[in-house]
């Protein structure tokens, strides 16, 4: 019973419109719920700025990337409008009982000082960076590594046939968890993560042991990945709607780096959002609806204050508390483990 507005916000990944299905036909089979979509994550909840959601609108839209929502990074408490006072007028408006609130780990931080401005909100967790300790997985990351694992499959390639050493960029601010995957997937010699700094020097000797065994060197690196003499991880492309650096552009520092110390021509490729979009993979759209359904639940429960969560193969519920401000690194045995075979 009830009436509840769904929002998605912060970074997009593929999967968002799967949990969007999930939850309405799961909430609209079991639970006689009734939803809205909030547009543009907090802004629409600020805004008071809804579309329809029921299950016609959400018909085949799980193999769709992005979210039919859209998304932004903007604060629930960051301009005037900003007030809980606001927020709650425009639910009794719109005659919204609560949210379901889709988002990483800045999203669920906002939604917890929600809660405790006394708004009803639930949670459920989204990451390309796979970076929520509270979550053994979230949607999107599967999907990220696939494509990234195709990357590296694709520059291994040109890299042979041109005898050259490519350096591939893949996503993760504060964990390597895409690196680690993709290039352990796809056979790289080096993965470079934001979690671990490796010297330059390493790096090249890991190169040329490759390329001495006549084979073409392949570098994984992740955009927060730091050499011991950077302060912070490289960014020159200004900051992002939450004042945060835009990362991005470490391949290009390392690959000239790398062609001057050891004299192998070097290719630096950035992916960037190609990891963001498109189909997502069957994993995420099964992750995304398990999410969607048990969200409902959740809610239907009365269980405010809490996110979803996936522990092992079930779906558990977590406070926001627990949740928010602890991030996932890649455990140092595990890149140790996977560094014992690089070059
Ligand atoms: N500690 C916080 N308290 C309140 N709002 C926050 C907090 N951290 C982030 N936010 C807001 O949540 C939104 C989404 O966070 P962000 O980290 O950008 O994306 P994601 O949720 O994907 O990690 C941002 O617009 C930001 O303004
Ligand atoms: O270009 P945008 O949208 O600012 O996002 C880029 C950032 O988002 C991230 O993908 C993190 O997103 P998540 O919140 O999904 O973990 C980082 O890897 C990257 O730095
Ligand atoms: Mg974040």
């Amino acid at each position: 019973m009830g009436r509840f507005g769904i929002l998605t916000s912060g970074g997009d990944c593929p999967g968002l419109n799967a949990v969007i299905r999930g939850t309405v036909l799961q909430g609209e089979t079991l639970h006689d719920q009734e939803f809205v979509g909030y547009l543009r994550g907090y802004r629409g909840l600020v805004y008071g700025d809804v579309m329809s959601l029921d299950r016609g609108v959400v018909r085949g839209i799980s193999s769709q990337g992005g979210t039919i929502l859209g998304t932004s990074r903007f604060g629930p408490y960051t301009e005037p409008d900003g007030t809980p006072d606001n927020i709650k007028s425009h639910m009794r408006r719109l005659g919204v009982d609560g949210v379901i609130a889709i988002g990483g780990d800045g999203t669920m931080a906002a939604a917890n000082r929600l809660y405790e401005d006394g708004i009803p909100v639930v949670g459920v967790p989204k990451t390309i960076d796979n970076d929520l300790e509270a979550t053994d997985y979230t949607f999107g990351f599967n999907t990220a590594v696939e494509i990234a694992t195709e990357a590296v499959d694709r520059l291994r390639t040109t890299g042979n046939s041109h005898k050259r050493c490519m350096v591939l960029e893949v996503m993760g601010r504060h964990a390597g968890w895409i690196a680690m995957f993709a290039g352990t997937a796809g056979g790289a010699h080096a993965i470079l993560i934001p979690e671990h700094p490796e010297s330059l020097e390493q790096i090249c000797e890991w190169v040329r042991s490759v390329q001495d065994r006549g084979r073409s060197p392949m570098v994984v690196v992740a955009e927060g990945f730091t050499l011991p003499d950077m302060d912070e991880a490289h960014s020159h492309k200004g900051l992002d709607g939450f004042n945060r650096p835009r990362l991005g552009g470490i391949a290009e520092i390392l690959a000239p780096l790398i062609e001057e110390k050891t004299g192998i021509e070097t290719r630096a490729t950035v992916l960037g959002h190609i990891q963001r979009g498109g189909v997502p993979s069957a994993w995420d759209r099964v992750l995304g609806t398990r999410f969607g359904q048990a969200v409902s639940n959740m809610v239907a429960d009365g269980a405010w204050g809490q996110m979803v969560a996936l522990r092992g193969m079930s779906v558990e519920r977590v406070p926001f508390s627990e949740a928010v401000g602890h991030t996932k690194n890649v455990p140092l045995e595990q890149y140790l483990g996977a560094r014992a075979i690089f070059g």
